[in-house]
């Protein structure tokens, strides 16, 4: 589902961000990428929808290959991906309901397909009954869960998260993580970058940690492993 051979990232700047990388995650699978302040994490997470390019390696998500693949490919590639970030990125002027449909509309999908879809996804996170607020108008937590209905809203395969609960409490963290749980129990592979100790000591899931742009740990049931 996801293969990575000797990926090495040097941006512009000449900061080499990944350094011959090997990663491979099966479908299903629910990994955390953990690691300090700019050790490459973002650039991992990135690399895996095709936001930045390997410099050097080979990657394949999904089945395709994110390198040599053609531009006119990449829209295909993103749309079996759900992708969350820190600060949500919802569009302002769209209520929580538009916020969603606008992912299916990209993919052109049917107005009743999109009504049905979108209504099912904001059950999902608990959110139905908020579809007509704007994003103003709610928590970050309940913003957060708006990102991940429209992150899902298409089916992906893969859903990729950085640092998704980085600006929310601890009690909020675990919704949205609860939300992740049952998305990977239904059969999603979930790949999520994290400074959250707590929840990455408690979930016992994969981490695979990075410093200095090299894999220093790669443990299934693992924990956070750093001092705070
Ligand atoms: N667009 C860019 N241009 C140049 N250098 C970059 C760029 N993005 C990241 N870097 C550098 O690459 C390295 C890895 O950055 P990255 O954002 O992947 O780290 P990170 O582990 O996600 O950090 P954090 O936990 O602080 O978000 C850092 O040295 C960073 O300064």
């Amino acid at each position: 589902m996801i293969q990575m051979r000797e990926v090495s990232k040097t941006y512009d700047t000449g900061v080499v961000a990944l350094d011959h990388v090997n990663v491979d995650i099966k479908k299903g699978e629910f990994v955390f990428v953990v690691g300090p302040s700019g050790a490459g994490k973002s650039t991992f997470i990135k690399m895996l929808f095709r936001e930045e390019l390997p410099t050097k390696g080979k990657l394949l998500v999904n089945g395709h290959d994110v390198v040599e693949m053609e531009r006119s490919e990449v829209p295909y590639l993103r749309r079996e991906l759900g992708v969350i970030f820190q600060d949500y990125r919802l569009l302002p002027d769209k209520t929580v309901f538009e916020n969603v449909a606008f992912a299916m509309q990209v993919i052109e999908a049917p107005r009743r397909t999109m009504q049905r879809s979108v209504n099912s996804v904001l059950d999902v996170v608990g959110l139905r009954d908020k579809y007509r607020s704007f994003p103003s108008q709610l928590s970050g937590g309940e913003q957060q869960r708006v990102a991940i209905a429209r992150a899902i809203v298409n089916n992906p395969s893969i859903v990729i998260a950085d640092e998704p609960t980085g600006n929310l409490d601890p009690e909020t963290s675990w919704d949205i993580m609860d939300i992740f749980k049952r998305i990977n129990k239904a059969g999603t592979t979930i790949v999520m970058a994290t400074h959250d100790r707590n929840i990455v000591d408690t979930m016992k899931k994969r981490v695979i940690a990075i410093e200095d742009g090299r894999i220093v740990r790669d443990q299934m049931r693992g924990g956070y492993g750093y001092e705070a």
